[in-house]
């Protein structure tokens, strides 16, 4: 799958659509589409002729993972779609969500202003619902919108499930009720908006172009997507699920880990930031984050919809570059199991980075440890706590030029003995006796050194980030620049030791070129910067702090004979 950042950086996307935040937001608040009872206290609407739509439409989007929504998504259905990719260019286009509103954009809005309408309506209508209102949101697309939308490759996928083509006119905003269709309506509910004021919509035809059954945007015959409407399976997993999964998410919002946190929420698979960037809005001239999220692996996540989270949905997906289901279940493992050292977090001391070369003095000076021996426990808690999530399998090991190298040359040599294929990407190969002794080591267990970084790291199952650790500085220089490049552009799942390379050891990824880990593997203690990951796993290793040391420290306990810990 190939996919870059450039192009998602490239892309500038208005934000104003001429909408007010507070007309949204005031007309969000008065109805809901699908059946909750609004802010405004409006009864919720009857209940949803399920039956009637189940039977000409399959589903079209699997159910979310969490049950306030999930009723809403069983009633979305389609069908085959009734529009040939030629008339995409010139039809409106509804998209309407389980909850949302409905109505035409204002005269006159562009195309870029009306796919800012979808994400500030979206944002505004779950402002005002919180979380339940994650989904939420409904619009007319004036034909330039979808042209537009198509052309960029990007469609709006948080808040939109399933859309109408109307065999309207070309250029206007149609009202809903202009759309005429086959498929059964998805709701008997009220569908008329209060803010656009327009009537309820009749039987529509609806098709995907969100992922599913788009032959505009899949370019050959559309396919059906078809799954059980269970609300605690990951929908990938299910047999017969729609076989697509955004492999890109732009977003936009100030807080970009709340936005992941919610795309987390919608597609429960992992996605790492693969770039941001801040834009000047073309309308108000403020300046936003966008950002980039690359899908980096099939493992479902834990959910993580909060109120916070939800209230900054705004998504963008670029559903073109999907990946295929078949590709994702390669990929798969089981769930992470919850463990007592979870507890552990909030008491976990966190050192700044000068802190962190004190102990490590202090360990080698005033105890009296050798770098070896503390580097080779420190690389052999790493291949546990690897060994301990994920399933033996190729793993690609960058090494940097410092100890955090020498941690992952270690790393690969017991990861090798564990069973592994390992594989070393090290660009920069110190004269050090200790690193050269490691790399023979590496050498005698057949361990390879690769040049090759982008194919070795798309067709390896993990990757090691063993580049920088607790002494990295400033900005990114020359090679690593461009393998930090490569790294984030790749959806193999990342495991960092110690820091997660690019990172400021106490203030993370403030630069915006830092790796996205799914794991990370602090040592000794956790640093500062550890606050901001938020991977699946975070693991301690380095079991070699004596106990005086350790208790001030206040470095968690090991269990039994374990070399890791995990702390979350
Ligand atoms: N007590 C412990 O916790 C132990 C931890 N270990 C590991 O050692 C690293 C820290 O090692 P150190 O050699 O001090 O630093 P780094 O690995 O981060 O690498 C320094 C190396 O990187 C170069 N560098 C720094 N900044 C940049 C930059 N912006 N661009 C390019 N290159 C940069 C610098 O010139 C050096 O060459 C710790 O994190 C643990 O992983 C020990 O293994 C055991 C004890
Ligand atoms: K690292």
């Amino acid at each position: 799958m190939a996919i870059g950042s450039a192009s998602a950086n490239g892309r500038s996307t208005s934000f104003n659509g001429g909408f007010s935040a507070g007309s949204t937001a005031s007309f969000v608040q008065k109805r809901t589409l699908f059946g909750r009872r609004t802010s405004s206290g409006l009864p919720p609407p009857p209940p949803l002729n399920l039956a009637a739509a189940h039977s000409q439409c399959p589903p079209l989007f699997p159910p979310p993972p969490h049950s306030a929504s999930t009723a809403a998504f069983s009633a979305l259905r389609c069908t085959k779609p009734q529009t040939q990719p030629s008339q995409l260019a010139t039809a409106p286009i509804v998209y309407e969500s389980n909850s949302g509103f409905s109505g035409p954009g204002p005269a006159g809005a562009t195309p870029d202003s009306m796919v800012s309408l979808l994400t500030s309506n979206s944002r505004s209508a779950a402002t005002a619902n919180g979380a339940q209102l994650l989904f939420n949101s409904a619009v007319t697309l004036s034909s330039a919108a979808a042209r537009h939308l198509e052309g960029t490759h990007s469609l709006p996928t948080t808040p939109l499930r399933a859309l109408h083509h109307t065999s309207g006119a070309a250029s206007a905003l149609s009202p809903l009720h202009k759309t005429q269709g086959a498929c059964p309506p998805r709701s008997n509910a009220p569908t008329s908006s209060s803010a656009f004021a327009q009537p309820e919509a009749p039987s529509t035809a609806m098709s995907s172009i969100d992922g599913c059954d788009s032959p505009a945007l899949s370019g050959g015959s559309p396919k059906h997507c078809s799954h059980a409407n269970s609300p605690r399976t990951p929908w990938i997993t299910q047999q017969g699920a729609c076989n697509r999964v955004p492999s890109r998410l732009e977003i936009s919002d100030p807080s970009i880990e709340d936005n992941i946190g919610s795309m987390s929420s919608v597609y429960p698979y992992n996605y790492s930031i693969s770039s941001h960037i801040r834009t000047p809005l073309r309308s108000n001239g403020k300046e936003e984050t966008r950002a980039s999220a690359n899908l980096i692996s099939a493992i479902p996540c834990r959910p993580m919809l909060h109120t916070k989270a939800a209230r900054s949905v705004s998504a963008i997906a670029d559903i073109l570059n999907c990946t295929d289901r078949s590709e994702l279940s390669r990929m798969r493992l089981p769930p992470p199991t919850p463990t007592s050292a979870h507890a552990q977090r909030d008491h976990t001391n966190y050192l700044g980075q000068k802190a962190a070369q004190l102990v490590d003095v202090d360990l080698m000076s005033k105890h009296g440890y050798a770098i070896e021996q503390l580097m080779e426990l420190a690389g052999f808690s790493v291949a546990q706590s690897i060994a301990k999530e994920y399933p033996a399998g190729k793993v690609l090991l960058c090494i940097g030029p410092g100890n955090n190298g020498g941690d992952g040359l270690v790393a690969a040599r017991h990861l090798k003995h564990f069973g592994y294929k390992t594989s070393l990407y090290y660009p920069v190969q110190p004269a050090k006796d200790l690193y050269k002794n490691l790399l023979h080591q590496c050498d005698i267990h057949h361990i390879p050194v690769v040049t090759d970084l982008t194919t070795e790291a798309k067709s390896s199952d993990l990757i090691v980030d063993a580049i920088f650790g607790f002494s990295f500085k400033g900005s990114v220089r020359a090679p690593f620049d461009q393998a930090l490049d490569i790294l984030r552009d790749v959806n193999t799942p990342i495991v960092s030791v110690d820091i997660p390379s690019g990172w400021d050891v106490e203030h993370g990824d403030v630069q915006g070129i830092g790796l996205r880990p799914d794991m990370l593997v602090s040592l000794t203690v956790p640093k500062l910067c550890a606050k901001q990951f938020n991977g699946r796993f975070h693991y301690l290793g380095g079991r070699f702090v004596p106990p005086d040391m350790a208790e001030e420290l206040k470095v968690p306990k090991y269990p039994g004979t374990d070399q890791c810990v995990r702390l979350a």
